[in-house]
């Protein structure tokens, strides 16, 4: 048995190396068969479940975090089995995830960079379904660096190729420090700033087009109200 809050050995071994302090990189975390399942499922939900953003959409599972504390939500089966499986992992330091963002991106799609923010226990989990993307990593706005034009291509440190049925886990620096973000492009070339390029199955100047991606980012929000909701009284 693990004990509480120590990550499990098996995932050491996927560290990206090449990264800043952590990212855990596992390419066919789940089967074929399991991302059907679990596409399925995210397209089984009815239409009003899904929230439509600039260059994305989603859904929340859970709860909403909130900073007084989230009205939590039991989560759908489909979800937990995998919430407890990476939990199992030891990355939520022995607690178990409660909440689950599911976001869609079709091609041309992305999302600006930004933090995770407070609300979340530092770690972020993300299984990934239908099409491969890059998760682009930056340097925060330095305010004491006036002469130097604080761009985003000037605040630019790394991608991450997150392929298709791949889990990723960010903690640390990569979650606290770093801003992350998707460019909205169809294609995309590979590069020498792809940090995890050795433990995919791509090679260094391949391109690779986009196609539909949904991701479930699979969280622990620690503070939680402790309600129980009683319907009809
Ligand atoms: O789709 C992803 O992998 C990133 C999503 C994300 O950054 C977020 O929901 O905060
Ligand atoms: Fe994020």
């Amino acid at each position: 048995m693990e004990k509480p809050g120590e990550i499990v050995k098996q995932l050491e071994t996927f560290v990206v190396k090449e990264a800043p302090s952590t990212a855990y990189y596992v390419p066919e975390f789940i089967s074929k068969d399991e991302e059907a399942y679990l596409l399925q499922q995210v397209y089984k939900a009815p239409k009003p479940k899904w929230t439509q953003l600039s260059g994305r959409r989603l859904q929340n599972w859970g709860g909403l975090p909130h900073p007084n504390g989230m009205l939590s939500e039991k989560l759908p089966s489909w979800l937990e089995k995998y919430t407890e499986k990476i939990s199992a992992l030891g990355v939520f330091s022995g607690k178990t995830a409660n909440h689950v963002l599911v976001n869609e991106y079709k091609p041309g799609e992305g999302i600006m960079p930004h933090e995770d923010g407070p609300l979340y226990h530092p770690t972020v989990t993300t299984i990934n379904l239908g099409s491969h993307t890059l998760l682009d990593f930056y340097h925060p706005i330095d305010n004491s660096q006036q002469d130097v034009p604080q761009t985003e291509k000037s605040r630019y440190l790394l991608s991450l190729l997150v392929e298709p049925r791949s889990l990723l886990v960010l903690q640390h620096d990569m979650y606290k420090y770093f801003l992350h973000g998707i460019q909205g492009v169809n294609q995309d070339i590979l590069t020498d700033r792809v940090a995890n390029l050795s433990a995919t199955n791509a090679s260094m100047g391949d391109c690779l087009t986009r196609s539909t991606r949904v991701s479930l980012t699979i969280r622990h929000v620690p503070k939680v109200l402790r309600t129980t909701v009683q319907l009809g009284k």
